[in-house]
């Protein structure tokens, strides 16, 4: 038998969904809370930027969303990640499996790696499988510049090829040529807004222990989380890890790190806001990793949301505002090399005078 296969039946099933930033979790996540599959799961969500915007961005629904610590996975999270499974298994009954959303820029071995090491949580849950989504109009680029996207595609299981639709056919088969070399084991699927049958993603019973020991032998030793032997992380944060944090890696002021920065304001004029977004998507969208917001637009009784990679950006109205809720208007962007002073400035120009 092996080491993957000794697990007890009464383990709750936990899937890990990474993938690059704005590749398209959320997407994914947002089919499995509202699509009728029976189950009810628990989800934990790990996001990168200042002010939580994530959650807001899930549908709403009945199943349990919980918000972990803005931070670094590898450090302060991963104590947080126990403790959040945890105080789920006393309430065990409640629901059938649990789902992690990693944030963009995490390697995932170490939140994987989490539910080897911790023997409560390890005793409580099974690792089902990592599911991918990768960008498959921005992928290429990201495995140049960063590690984190080649880890989380050779760490997966199930890997979603997202974005069909913003690549030709001949880019599609480069696409998946490379992440065949990258990780030959796992089973793919082409997929346009992560439309995929959700059996495709979920109980499949497939996180392979051997094959993880064999890519990382020191997959199940202790402090693997803080070791980044195999690679440099590469991006900084602009959170503070905590006191008890040894990360070695930050690298905070490494010139193409990646940083967050969230700018808020009340109403914004529509006319100002909106040349600003797409003036500054044009002019510093090469280094915009990733932007979302949440904007009270002057006299819109909606909440407007928008969202870009790159250049490419989309927005849409998602509900009212409730009559409790403050107008307030809130956007990240991740980056490298961002003008943060001038957006900052440029930012505040947009609110309605
Ligand atoms: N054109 C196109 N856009 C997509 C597709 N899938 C997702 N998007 C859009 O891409 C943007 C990012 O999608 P998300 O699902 O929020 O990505 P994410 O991986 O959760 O992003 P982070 O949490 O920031 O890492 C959103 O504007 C989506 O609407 C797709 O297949 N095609």
């Amino acid at each position: 038998m092996s080491a993957s296969q000794q697990t007890e039946t009464a383990q709750i099933p936990v899937t890990v969904l990474t993938g690059y930033l704005g590749s398209g979790k959320t997407t994914l996540l947002n089919r499995i809370l509202t699509e009728s599959h029976g189950q009810k799961y628990a989800v934990i969500v790990n996001e990168f930027g200042e002010v939580g915007i994530d959650n807001d961005l899930l549908v709403e629904s009945d199943e349990e969303i919980f918000e972990m610590n803005n931070g670094c996975i590898c450090c302060t999270v991963r104590g947080d990640l126990i403790r959040t499974v945890q105080n789920l298994m006393k309430r065990r009954g409640a629901f059938d499996a649990i789902i992690v959303e990693t944030t963009g820029v995490a390697d995932p071995a170490p939140v994987a790696q989490t539910f080897f090491m911790d023997d409560d949580v390890r005793a409580a849950s099974k690792l089902d499988a990592v599911v991918t989504v990768v960008d498959a109009r921005h992928v290429l680029q990201r495995l140049k510049d960063t590690e984190e996207a080649a880890d989380q595609i050779a760490f997966a299981d199930v890997i979603l090829i997202n974005k069909t639709d913003l690549v030709s056919k001949e880019e599609l088969s480069t696409v998946e040529a490379r992440i065949q070399s990258l990780n030959p084991y796992a089973v793919r699927h082409l997929t346009e807004r992560c439309a995929v049958d959700l059996k495709a993603v979920l109980d499949r019973g497939s996180f392979d222990l051997d094959r993880i020991l064999s890519l990382d032998p020191q997959f199940l030793e202790d402090d693997h989380g803080h070791d980044h032997h195999h690679h440099d992380h590469g991006h900084s944060h602009d959170h503070d890890c905590g006191p008890d944090c040894d990360h070695e890696d930050h690298h905070h002021d490494a010139p193409h790190s990646v940083k967050s920065i969230s700018l808020t304001a009340g109403d914004l004029d529509p006319d100002l806001f909106f040349p600003w977004i797409n003036q500054v998507t044009q002019a510093q969208g090469a280094n915009i990793l990733r932007l979302k917001g949440i904007i009270a637009l002057k006299e819109d009784p909606q909440r407007y949301v928008i969202q870009g990679v790159h250049m490419i950006v989309e927005g849409d109205h998602q509900r009212d505002w409730k009559e409790d809720e403050p107008r307030q208007s809130r956007l990240v962007f991740i980056g490298r090399e961002l003008n943060w002073d001038y957006l900052k400035q440029s930012f505040q120009a947009c609110v309605v005078k």
